[in-house]
């Protein structure tokens, strides 16, 4: 079992601040467990910075096995945690229970959903199997289609509420944290304030008990970050001018240079097993 586990985390909430990133390789995850990141999270948001789609709604579970397996070979100290993708949960418990059980056994140590008071029937049923559930709240991307976009959350008193009923509803069902995505600062704080397990924002300001970014966005791998986003690299233009120095290294001769190849110290050697090798092709063409 690795060191941070789902008890740790909401032991976490009004002591530690939760630090939680995106992974969806294991170099990646590698580097962010020895940095000391706290949640390692496969999210469906792969679908758009490794597959290049516009949301996140194409999303198989396939893919998120993959990925978690790969995530979950780097990882030995932080909490893995596996994004649920649109339609794996959604058609019924039995169906959600499944595709969660396939995301542990990939090796994931818990699992997300969108959503909260709508799937708190799942999440109860997950958590009683010994699956520990983080929920979603505020802007949940899978319902691109239905808001017509990505947007803020938690303006109108419509949304505050329903913001407020998924985090209750999530912490009664037993989940040990829960994100909120894109909302009001303020009402951010009012959930965090509200509920006992941990939040954990992004785009939602200061007063969440953790935060989450995106790994290509806070690395400055990927082009239309959302308007939250603090970029702390720009490993893009160090990438980049990589590999133009490679390009322009061997177009001008200059790689491999000679210690990055082996040659016959022995030229005299090297003579005569060429002159036999060369003579065993004209023996062959014969036949
Ligand atoms: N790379 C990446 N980073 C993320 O943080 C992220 C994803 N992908 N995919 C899933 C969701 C979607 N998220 C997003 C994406 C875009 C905006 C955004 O740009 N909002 C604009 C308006 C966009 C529009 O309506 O065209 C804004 O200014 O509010 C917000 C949240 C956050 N999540
Ligand atoms: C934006 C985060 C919370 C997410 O769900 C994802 O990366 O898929
Ligand atoms: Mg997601």
């Amino acid at each position: 079992m690795r060191e941070i586990t789902p008890r740790k985390i909401l032991e976490m909430k009004g002591r530690e601040k939760i630090v939680m990133v995106t992974a969806y390789d294991y170099p990646s995850a590698l580097i962010a467990d020895r940095a000391g990141i706290d949640i390692i999270f496969i999210g469906d948001s792969l679908g758009m910075v490794i597959y290049g789609e516009q949301n996140t709604l194409n999303v198989s579970m396939e893919q998120m096995v993959y990925h978690t397996r790969a995530v979950s070979r780097g990882v030995k100290r932080a909490l893995v945690l596996a994004d649920m993708p649109f339609m794996s949960y959604e058609i019924s418990v039995e169906e959600g229970m499944k595709n969660a059980a396939r995301l542990i056994q990939a090796g994931a140590d818990a699992i997300k959903i969108e959503g909260g008071y709508d799937h708190r029937k799942l999440v109860k049923k997950l958590v009683k199997s010994g699956i520990p559930v983080m929920g979603h709240t505020g802007l949940t991307p899978q319902r691109y289609l239905r808001l017509g976009g990505y947007r803020l959350m938690g303006e109108t008193e419509e949304e505050i509420e329903e913001i407020l009923r998924d985090a209750k509803a999530l912490e009664k069902a037993g989940a040990f944290a829960l994100v909120i995505e894109f909302t009001l600062a303020d009402v951010a704080r009012l959930v965090t304030e509200e509920v006992k397990i941990p939040t954990i924002g992004i785009g939602s300001g200061p007063y969440c008990d953790g935060q989450v970014l995106v790994w290509h966005d806070l690395l400055g791998l990927y082009e239309n970050v959302p308007p939250f986003v603090k970029k702390y690299a720009d490993l893009r233009d160090m990438i980049g001018l990589a590999l133009e120095d490679y390009k322009n290294e061997v177009k001008e001769g200059k790689f491999p240079a000679p210690k990055h190849y082996w040659e016959f110290l022995d030229k005299d050697d090297f003579e005569k097993k060429k002159k036999k090798v060369l003579e065993q092709f004209l023996e062959d063409s014969d036949d």
